[in-house]
C-alpha cells in the first residue's frame, strides 16, 4: 500500500470563497480544517505527503503542518495554476506514482483513496470519471508525466485536463465509483461561501 505519494494541492487563491480554502471545516466530530483532514488521510495511506503551495509567504502560512512526513514545497512559479503545482509535486516526490488532491476536496473517502493507490500502476494516469468529466483533482500521476508538463507549462498551459490530451488513460468509470463511494462524496469540492453553507446545513 505504502508505494505512492501523496501530493495535495493548495496553492490556489480562493478568490470565490473570498479566504484560504484549506483551512476551512465542516461540522462533525473531532472537526478539523480541510488540510488537516486531508493530511491526515495521505500520510495513513502514503509512503510520503507533498503539500504543494504557491510561495513562500503561503508557505509560511502553513508551517505547522510540515512533519516528519509531510514536505512543505513550493510552486516552481507562482500563481500558474493546479499544473504547476501537479508539476512541482512529482518533480518532490521519491516513489513512482502519487495520488493527488485537491486541498478543498474534504470529502475524500479513506476506501476511495485507497482504491485509487491499488490501480496497476504505470506509465498512465488513473482518473476517475464523474458525470462524463475527469476528476483531475482526485487521480494517480505517474512521476515520468514532467517532462510532458514541463512542456505543457512552456506552452502556457494551466489546467490539469491538457494532461489528458496527448497520453493514454487509464479512466474508472462511475459505475464502479459508485460501488466504492456510493454518492460520490469523495468528488466534491468546495469554492463559494454559498456551496461551504449547504454542505454546513446538509
Ligand atoms: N500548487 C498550486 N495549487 C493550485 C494552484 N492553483 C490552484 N491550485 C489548487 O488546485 C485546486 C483547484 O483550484 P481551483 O478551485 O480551480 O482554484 P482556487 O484558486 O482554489 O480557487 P479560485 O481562486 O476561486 O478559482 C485547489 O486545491 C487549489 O489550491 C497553483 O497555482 N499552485
Amino acid at each position: 500500500m505504502f508505494t505512492s505519494a501523496g501530493i495535495i494541492l493548495a496553492g490556489g487563491r480562493s478568490r470565490r470563497m473570498g479566504r484560504d480554502k484549506a483551512f476551512l471545516s465542516l461540522p462533525g466530530p473531532g472537526e478539523r480544517t480541510f488540510v488537516e483532514y486531508l493530511t491526515h488521510l495521505l500520510t495513513s495511506l502514503c509512503h510520503e505527503v507533498v503539500l504543494v503551495v504557491r510561495d513562500t509567504e503561503q508557505m509560511a502560512r502553513y508551517a505547522s503542518y510540515a512533519t516528519s512526513n509531510i514536505r512543505l514545497v513550493a510552486d516552481k512559479v507562482a500563481d500558474t495554476g493546479p499544473l504547476m503545482g501537479l508539476y512541482t509535486g512529482l518533480g518532490a516526490i521519491a516513489t513512482t506514482h502519487a495520488l493527488v488532491v485537491a486541498v478543498d476536496m474534504p470529502f475524500v473517502q479513506p476506501v476511495m483513496a485507497s482504491f485509487l493507490l491499488s490501480c496497476p500502476l504505470d506509465e498512465a494516469p488513473v482518473v476517475p470519471v464523474v458525470k462524463a468529466i475527469p476528476q483531475v483533482l482526485l487521480a494517480v500521476y505517474p512521476r515520468t508525466l514532467v517532462p510532458q508538463l514541463e512542456a505543457l507549462l512552456q506552452e502556457g498551459r494551466r489546467d490539469l485536463r491538457s494532461v489528458l490530451e496527448a497520453r493514454h488513460v487509464h479512466y474508472i468509470d462511475e459505475t464502479h465509483l459508485r460501488e466504492i463511494d456510493p454518492q460520490l462524496r469523495s468528488f466534491v469540492n468546495v469554492n463559494t461561501p454559498e456551496e461551504l453553507s449547504r454542505l454546513r446545513s446538509s
